[in-house]
């Protein structure tokens, strides 16, 4: 039998009260030789959840430690704390669950969700909160309330990435049901037994939480995670211009995405000296992600001088039943805008079918479909372009629509990619390829950190597509020689600050900014403050 906790049982904590230990060291304790030693330990673990699990320990001792590491290592540790491994971390959450690591709002806290926000220890210090329903984790459906490590995995980003405090870090799971049948009989599920509600009953849960987040949380920057699609889009519209919010799997992805195709698209226009307004996108999956990377890249389009029509004309999206066209009967609200009103022959359903009416010369995936682009379908980009690109952004990496191996062979290495999740680079006859990962990842941290610094009361779409412009024009001169669309992970910090520089500009631009002193100093003056004001772990980190 499942009994619920009251607020106050589940405040008081005695459930995970600590034997007393020693916290003198051995005498012969050297720092340095520490950090070499949870590396080995780490190093020594055989699988990517052993790992996951072992970090996150790391971190519940040692947080400084943790993430000193963590920065020191992104890119070992990143595909570890975030895609892929927390997919796997997810899936089975409720089997490697130790001990509580954010907060759980359920459905059965209706009418008092307000004091159950108020248990979070450090109220005055929080400052962003990464809010999931589990409903549509990675692409992996709905997880219910295992879904809590992707809040936790955003958060470290934030933390190593863009220097906020762990102290004001608030992960959070609604705990509203699920409709996985596995999870629901799974005797150790950590989630209520039910299934999700129906959509007035989670209106009002939402416009509960919103409210009680406001007040007990009164400098919080909310970020929406993993919503199932009709949910993401709804809560955003409903509540973006009420609270300082925003979607990272609509804004955030559509940001990231606009940055590596700007990027992607010059690469290619060396070989095919095409212009921006002669590219043709073609968006495989039409849900949160691609739906908002679309409405990002009509409105950089639109910020070049075109026309909402024109800049329409450049995006063709697709889904389970085919080419996304006007005259479908039953399409969903988020498809209706980018339907084709152009094309009336028969239903396009085969990809290869599409890409050879459509001609693109990108092709983004973000349809959870692995494998979907085929050797047929690459080729069939290969014939339409010099230099085609072909970004598989579905996570995680099991999910991906193509390898990257597959996608340099079958390109003769002409292909400009990046994926979701990371590749390794591959080496092909000699030479060393060197993938792009585009992921929300290079800029929500930024985004948040420009959010706060500025104290803008809303998230505007001017400082997501600022924000997108910083990350393109973010390459150093090694990035560019060796022909990437994204900066390497080790610069995140130094990223971060320059997109924040760019958020906390327009923000002012947009009046929502409530910081006046940062209004008039120089760019140089506001990034060197915003690199002051990112947290910096105790520890022997030589980089940071
Ligand atoms: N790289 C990044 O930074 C990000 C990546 N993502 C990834 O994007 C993916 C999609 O996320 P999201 O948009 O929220 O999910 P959704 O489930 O809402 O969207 C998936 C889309 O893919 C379509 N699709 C599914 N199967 C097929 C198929 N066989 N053929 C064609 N289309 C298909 C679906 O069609 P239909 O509508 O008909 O069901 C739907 O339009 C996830 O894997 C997620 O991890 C998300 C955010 C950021
Ligand atoms: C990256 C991300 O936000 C997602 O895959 O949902
Ligand atoms: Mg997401």
């Amino acid at each position: 039998m499942q009994v619920q906790l009251n607020v106050a049982s589940r405040a008081s904590g005695k459930l995970f009260t600590k034997l007393p230990i020693p916290v003198v060291p051995p005498p012969n304790f050297s720092s340095a030789t520490h950090r070499a030693r949870c590396l080995a330990q780490l190093r020594s673990k055989s699988n990517g959840l052993e790992k996951y699990i072992y970090l996150n320990g790391l971190k519940e001792r040692d947080p400084s430690l943790f993430y000193s590491l963590l920065y020191d290592n992104m890119r070992e540790m990143v595909p570890i704390l975030y895609t892929p491994t927390v997919g796997d971390a997810c899936q089975n959450y409720s089997h490697i669950w130790r001990r509580p690591e954010g907060l759980y709002v359920s459905i059965g806290d209706k009418g008092r969700i307000r004091e159950v926000l108020a248990t979070w220890p450090n109220l005055h210090d929080a400052r962003i909160a990464v809010v999931t329903d589990g409903s549509r984790i990675l692409g992996l459906g709905d997880l219910g309330a295992n879904g809590l490590p992707i809040s936790v995995g955003k958060l470290d980003l934030y933390i190593a990435g863009a220097g906020i405090r762990p102290t004001s870090a608030v992960p959070i799971c609604l705990d509203l049901g699920t409709s996985t049948q596995k999870y629901l009989d799974d005797p150790l599920y950590i989630g209520v037994r039910r299934p999700r509600p129906e959509a007035a009953e989670m209106d009002e849960f939402m416009n509960e939480f919103m409210e009680a987040m406001t007040e007990v949380f009164p400098h919080l920057l909310v970020q929406f995670e993993d919503f199932s699609t009709d949910n993401a889009f709804k809560y955003l519209r409903l509540y973006r211009d009420r609270y300082r919010c925003f979607n990272d799997d609509i804004q955030g992805t559509g940001g990231v995405v606009l940055s590596g195709f700007l990027n992607a698209a010059r690469l290619s226009s060396d070989a095919s000296k095409r212009p921006l307004s002669d590219h043709r996108i073609l968006f495989f999956g039409a849900g949160s992600a691609g739906i908002g990377v679309a409405k990002q890249l009509l409105s950089f389009f639109k910020f070049q001088g075109m026309s909402e029509e024109d800049a329409k004309k450049q995006i063709w999206t697709v889904d389970s039943k085919g080419l996304i066209t006007a005259d479908r009967q039953g399409i969903q609200e988020h498809k209706k805008f980018f339907a084709r009103t152009d094309y009336d022959g028969p239903a396009l359903t085969n990809l290869v079918d599409i890409i050879n009416y459509v001609k693109p010369t990108a092709l983004l995936g973000l349809s959870t479909l692995r494998n979907a682009f085929t050797k047929d379908v690459v080729d069939a980009m290969v014939a339409h372009n010099p230099r085609p690109i072909i970004f598989p952004l579905s996570n995680p990496v099991a999910l991906s629509e193509v390898d990257y191996g597959d996608a340099v062979e079958w390109t003769d290495g002409k292909v400009i990619f990046a994926s979701g999740s990371p590749y390794t680079p591959f080496t092909r006859d000699g030479k060393k390829y060197e993938p792009g990962q585009g992921n929300n990842m290079y800029i929500f941290p930024g985004i948040g950190l420009g959010s706060l610094l500025s104290k803008a009361s809303h998230v505007t779409d001017s400082m997501v597509e600022q924000a997108s412009i910083a990350l393109a024009s973010s390459l150093n001169t090694d990035e560019h020689a060796h022909q990437l669309v994204y900066p390497r992970l080790d610069r995140i910090r130094d990223i971060s600050a320059r997109i924040a520089l760019a958020v906390v500009r327009a923000a002012q631009n947009a009046s929502v900014d409530n910081a006046p002193a940062l209004r008039h100093v120089t760019d140089s003056v506001l990034l060197a403050y915003i690199k002051e004001r990112m947290w910096q772990p105790r520890g022997e980190s030589s980089r940071m």
